[in-house]
């Protein structure tokens, strides 16, 4: 029987470090047709002795028995909402209300505005143990079952020196590639089109049936820490740095995550995103701007929900895509 433990936990390590490299480190480590023989051997070892599967088997990923509904979750910590800016004016006078309350000039973490689904997940000792929706910022809706699907999601952080509990946030989308197929799908099945990846995402995530969900080949990228327990746990001390840390952890990060200095390479930053959106796998309607050094965020606090940190930058409104 050891040796049957033993194959177990190899292939489900093995497996797990295939899903980080192809997933987070956007570098695929062996053919499919290989992963698929791996995974087969540890379905079937799991089948025949389902006591010793283990908790972040990659073989859970396939979805299980179906909700009847979702249950509620009061977030630890409100789950923000970011204030919008539309212009270069309006991004100058945010640049001023945070530069007048600093005794520094703030740098900023600038991100793409990922426009899927905010999700909350939470890892207990380095497991996952829960995820949610934002819903109205306090109170979610918990999608444990369906965001464990999620490939890129770790079922286990990597590494070491998490704390016992941490809270990752992050956005759930749908890569304008897997969109256009699930879309392909439904139109050959006379089924209801999806208007866009957005809709699409919320729609596959807010499934009550997880093998729904795991059809759908959603992605997510990680972009900010939401509570860590205990609150004395030593972070980073700048976003970015927390973000690198995340990513260590196995948490996949957009690699369009850079700090700017000063206004000129904000705005420039924003120019090219808007530059290459087109280009990018996945959907974005602006970029986010962060105040980068964790001091300087708690020096600005918030504002009603909206942090005064941080502001959505967004693009000029594409014309509608008519199907
Ligand atoms: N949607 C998106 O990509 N977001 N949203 C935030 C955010 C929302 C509140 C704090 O940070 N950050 C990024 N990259």
């Amino acid at each position: 029987m050891q040796a049957i433990q033993d194959e177990i936990k190899q292939l489900t390590d093995q497996l797990n470090q295939h899903n980080y490299r192809y997933y987070v480190d956007d570098a695929p480590s062996i053919p499919d047709v290989e992963y698929d023989r791996l995974m087969r051997r540890l379905q079937a070892l799991e089948a025949e002795y389902p006591e010793l599967a283990l908790g972040d088997s990659p073989t859970q990923r396939v979805g299980g028995e179906a909700l009847s509904k979702f249950n509620q979750v009061t977030h630890l910590k409100p789950m923000l909402s970011l204030d919008n800016v539309f212009s270069e004016e309006e991004f100058n006078a945010f640049y001023k209300r945070v530069d007048d309350k600093l005794a520094e000039a703030p740098a900023f973490c600038c991100e793409p505005k990922l426009d899927g689904l905010a999700v909350s997940i939470l890892y207990r000792d380095g497991v996952f143990e829960r995820a949610a929706t934002r819903g109205d910022g306090t109170v979610g809706e918990d999608i444990t079952e369906n965001v464990r699907t999620i490939k890129s999601v770790p079922l286990r952080l990597r590494g070491s020196g998490f704390p016992p509990l941490l809270e990752v946030r992050g956005e759930v989308f749908m890569p304008k590639a897997a969109f256009e197929a699930v879309n392909d799908k439904a139109r050959a099945k006379g089924e209801k089109l999806f208007v866009n990846p957005r809709n699409a995402a919320a729609g596959s995530l807010r499934q009550l049936d997880s093998k729904i969900t795991a059809s759908r080949s959603l992605a997510f990228y990680a972009y900010a820490l939401g509570v860590v327990e205990p609150e004395t746990w030593p972070l980073a001390a700048s976003h970015f740095e927390q973000l690198m840390q995340l990513k260590e952890w196995g948490c996949p990060v957009s690699s369009e995550v850079k700090v700017c200095a000063d206004i000129p390479s904000v705005l420039a930053y924003y120019q090219d995103i808007l530059t290459r959106r087109s280009e990018l796998a996945y959907e974005i309607d602006g970029v986010v701007l962060k105040v980068n050094d964790i001091a300087q965020q708690q020096t600005l606090g918030f504002v009603a929900k909206a942090p005064r940190w941080a502001t959505a930058y967004k693009f000029p409104a594409q014309e509608e895509i008519t199907l």
